[in-house]
Parts: C-alpha cells; structure tokens; sequence
C-alpha cells in the first residue's frame, strides 16, 4: 500500500506535556513523547490525561481556531492553569472541536488545545486542518432550519438555542430558522415558499410529526415540479435530493432514535454537521386513486390507532398523553375486522397477493424498526430502513392477558411475534379493506366531529364503543380513512427516495 506523506507532525505542548502532533491519512493523532513521561500530567482530555496516543478521524473534527494564550487556557470548559515555563516556551495556540463518541450511540463535542513554540507553526496548523476539513464536501453550508415550539415537552426553541444553534455556529453553519406558527406551517412554506436553492439540507426541530410535515413539503413540491401525479398509486416518485436533520424535541421520536439510536439533541447536532446520511423508505398511502400521506416508521390501525386517537385530545398533557390513552385503549380491548392483502418481499419479481380475513386487535406495517425510549428495540427490531419494504404484523384477537403478554414483550428481550395470535410477513405492497366499508358521505359526517357509526357495535356490546372502524396512525398523524392501498416507494436496487442528514 502506498505510504501517505504526513501533512504535518510537530512536538506540541497539551497540558503542560510534549506530544508527537500529527496530522496523516486523514487523521490528527498525537502521542507523547519520551520527555513527556519524566513530566507531570496536569489534567487532560477526559478529566487526567493518560498517557497514550489519541487519535480523532479528520471528518469528525467539528471546528478548529486559533486561541488566545493566557497563562490559564480553558480546555473541556474547565480552566487549566499553565505553567510559567510552558507559557513562555509556547505562546501559541490552536484548539480542535471533535466529535466524542460516548456509549449508547451519545455524542458529544470535545475541545483539545495544542501550544506552539511559534505563530508561524500555529497558523500552519490551523491553516492546514481548515483545508482538510473544506475537502470534506458532504457537510452542510447552509441549513433551513423548522422549529415546533409546541412539539414534546414544549421545549423545541429552549433546546435549539442553547444546544444546537451554539454547534452550528462552532462548526460555521449558516442558519434561516423558522419558528412554527400553526400545525403545516413547515410544510406549507416547503411546498411553495422556500428558496430550497439557497440550501444544504432542512433541519425540523421537533417530533415525528414535524418530520412528517417536512417530507410531505418537499415530497409534494418535488413531484410537482416534475409533473407527477401523487394521485397514482402507480406513478414513480421523482426523489428529492435535499437532506433533512432531526433534532429531537417531541413526545416519541421514533424517527430519530430508530435511526440514530437514540434522541438526544446534541448527538443529532453533531451528526448533521458532519454530513452523515442515512437513507430511509417511504410508503405512500392512497384511498382509491386519492392520495392521502406518505409514512416513515409506523401505519398502525387498532391499538395504536386508537391510542393516537385518544391522545390527540389530551395534547395538553405532552409525551404522558400516550401512556393514558394507551392504558385506556388497553382496556378498551377493541377488535375490528377487515381483509389484509399484501405483495410479501420475494426475490421474485411478480409476487402473489396474499389474503387474510380476520378480526385484529393491531395491524402494524413498521418500515423501520420503530425504536424509541418506550420500545428501545422497537416494534419490528428486525425491520430494514431502505430496503424498499416493511414488516407487516398481524395481530389477531386474543384474549387482554395475552395482548398484554404481546405489548410487554416490546420492553424486555423476549420475542413479541413468538405468540400464536401474532404473525408478521415483509411486504412491499399492501390493502386493508375494512368489513364496515365507509362511505365519502360518512366520512363527511366523521370530519364534521359527528358519529361514524351511531349504532352501539354489535362487537362490542360489553364496551358500548361507538364505532366499528379503527383509524390509521400514519407517523403519528391519524388518516380519515381506514380502506387504505400502501406501496413503498424505495426501489432498493437503485438507492432510496430520500436521503437525509441524521
Ligand atoms: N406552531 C405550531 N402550533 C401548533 N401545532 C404545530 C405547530 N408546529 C407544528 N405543529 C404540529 O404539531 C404536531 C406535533 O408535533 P411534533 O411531532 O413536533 O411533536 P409530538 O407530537 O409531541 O411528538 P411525536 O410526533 O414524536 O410523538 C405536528 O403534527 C405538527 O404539525
Ligand atoms: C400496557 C403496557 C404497554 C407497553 C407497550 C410498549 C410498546 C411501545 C411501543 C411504541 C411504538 C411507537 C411507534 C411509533 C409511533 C409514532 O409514529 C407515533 C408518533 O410519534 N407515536 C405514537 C405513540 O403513536
Ligand atoms: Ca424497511
């Protein structure tokens, strides 16, 4: 293999020690040098500096300046007295902001600073890292950036400002930041407003609903602009090739944790600056040839249907207005029936349609694993994000002890789909038709706020429910209607619709 040149590699002082800087094969390394042993370690990159070799690849350094030096430097934000020598021998300095990769998939910014004998030497170095860094061209200039100040625990802006904007800046991203008005706010201004020219990628500082309204603006706007029908099921989506960041800040997000594994603002930061990307799937929802949403992570009817719509009247409450509703919805204990047909995932490429007839306490289609604090392994742990399918799981009607055993098994290791009423096939394509088939009028009705169904359900004469329909959580958003044709818009071959800044 051939040896690459050092770009540059010089004795530097950290902490009072001598370290061997070196900056080759796209990685800053230093270790300490001989003398360095005889002296004494004053503190370090993690609290004591070991002694050791550390080494941070180039495309995870964040920023890197030249620093003032006093006879105190603040290094990991706590202030290092340097010593009268060091300061007189290395009256110059340059820090390094890198990325910190701690357990659980956390993320944190770091600080290194090195001191230089000359300004020459420091400028050099500073000079030399920027250039590597502006080689790295998959990292975002410039960011639009949505905030839900209402998502969560109403805590989008606090958490934006104080953890995000300040890495932004570190890290010279420049930012148009939008505070959201109303619900679709974002996804309205992406559709038609946004001068989506001017920009690297679209950050939404919130939940999954706010991911949603984000690819439904760009989506709709990019199919638009190249002539196609959103209304044809069959029509090939044109993808759109500005990514989209999530920072964290809503009740559940899925979105974010099942993809990054987990939902901590600053480790999403990090992770858009970077440039790191992850492709996902997208399904499109369609009701006859009408076009009703597109989904991400979850199309759920029954139980998690009706625990979103529950808890949409208890928005009040933030992220507990789930565990209410899904305790209520527990208890409720609705089934509903309905044909499922689906095209399984086959290698062949004219698949058979299968048909189950059944009543369902759950029907979950999870196009990603669907992980989140509640569920850290999810609701299909084995499910594949761009792979161009779903995981289709079928929950039958059991009794509440044994849907209770199901539900529970997505907190512990045991396997939630080894029960005999819970089946689940990877789809590419599928249909639900419910046996009570609404009609537009009814629907009208239903929209208007007034009964579905007025008749006590024949089913379910022990809860005196109102209603023999379920409703689609689609990524959190409930869907009007519940005969619904799904098709996962991926091609897997070629690469996925939309790719995205974690
Ligand atoms: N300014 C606003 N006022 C009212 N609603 C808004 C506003 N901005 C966005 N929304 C809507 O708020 C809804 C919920 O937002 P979001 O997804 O951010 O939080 P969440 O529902 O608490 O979290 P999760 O989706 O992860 O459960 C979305 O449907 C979005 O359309
Ligand atoms: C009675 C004990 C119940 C324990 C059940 C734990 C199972 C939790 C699984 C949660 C999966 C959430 C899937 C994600 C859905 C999101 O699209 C949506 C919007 O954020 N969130 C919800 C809660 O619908
Ligand atoms: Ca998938």
């Amino acid at each position: 293999m051939e040896k690459q040149p050092k770009l540059l590699s010089s004795q530097l002082l950290l902490k009072n020690r001598l370290f061997e800087v070196t900056l080759q094969r796209a990685t800053l390394s230093w270790k300490d040098t001989p003398a360095a042993g005889r002296r004494r370690a004053s503190g370090g990159i993690n609290g004591t500096l070991k002694v050791g070799s550390y080494c941070v690849p180039v495309s995870e350094i964040i920023a890197v300046r030249e620093t003032e030096v006093d006879s105190r430097t603040k290094d990991d934000g706590r202030w290092q007295k340097m010593s009268q020598a060091s300061a007189g021998t290395h009256p110059f300095a340059f820090t390094v902001s890198y990325v910190d990769r701690g357990s659980r998939h956390r993320w944190r910014c770091s600080d290194v600073t090195f001191h230089c004998p000359d300004g020459a030497l420091c400028h050099q170095w500073v000079q030399t890292i920027k250039e590597q860094l502006l080689l790295l061209t998959n990292r975002p200039k410039h960011l639009l950036v949505y905030i839900n100040p209402f998502g969560g625990k109403q805590q989008g802006k606090r958490i934006y400002e104080q953890k995000v904007a300040p890495l932004f800046s570190r890290a010279s991203i420049s930012t148009d930041v939008i505070v959201t008005e109303r619900a679709n706010h974002a996804r309205d201004h992406l559709r038609t407003d946004a001068d989506l020219k001017k920009y690297d990628g679209v950050v939404c500082v919130g939940g999954d609903g706010m991911f949603s309204e984000v690819i439904h603006g760009l989506i709709s706007r990019t199919q638009r602009e190249a002539g196609v029908d959103e209304n044809c099921p069959e029509e090939k989506l044109v993808p759109c090739d500005l990514r989209i960041g999530i920072i964290p800040a809503g009740s559940t997000d899925c979105i974010c944790y099942a993809t990054v594994g987990v939902n901590d603002p600053i480790t999403s930061a990090l992770h858009i600056i970077v440039g790191d990307s992850q492709a996902l799937d997208v399904c499109s929802v369609h009701h006859n040839s009408t076009f009703l949403r597109y989904s991400v992570s979850l199309l759920g009817y029954g139980f998690y249907g009706d625990v979103l719509t529950d808890s949409e009247r208890k928005r009040w409450m933030g992220p507990a207005r789930y565990d209410i509703s899904g305790l209520k919805t527990f208890l409720t204990h609705n089934y509903y029936e309905g044909t499922v047909s689906f095209l399984p995932n086959l290698s062949c490429r004219y698949g058979r349609w299968q048909v189950i007839r059944s009543k369902f306490l759950a029907i979950n289609a999870a196009s990603m694993s669907c992980a989140c604090p509640r569920s850290p392994k999810g609701l299909s742990p084995a499910a594949h994000l761009a792979d161009g399918t779903a995981d289709l799981i079928l929950v039958r009607k059991c009794s509440r002890l044994d849907f209770l055993r199901h539900l529970l098994r997505h907190t512990s290791k045991d396997d939630q789909f080894d029960l005999a009423f819970v089946e689940v096939h990877r789809v590419r394509r599928f249909r639900f038709t419910p046996k009570h088939c609404e009609s537009d009028s009814e629907l009208d009705l239903k929209e208007s706020g007034k009964k579905l169904f007025s008749h006590i359900c024949r089913d379910h004469p022990a809860c005196g429910c109102a209603t023999v329909n379920s409703n689609w959580n689609c990524d959190g958003e409930i869907l009007q209607h519940a005969a619904i044709e799904v098709r996962y818009v991926t091609n897997p071959w070629a690469g996925a619709q939309i790719s995205w800044l974690l």
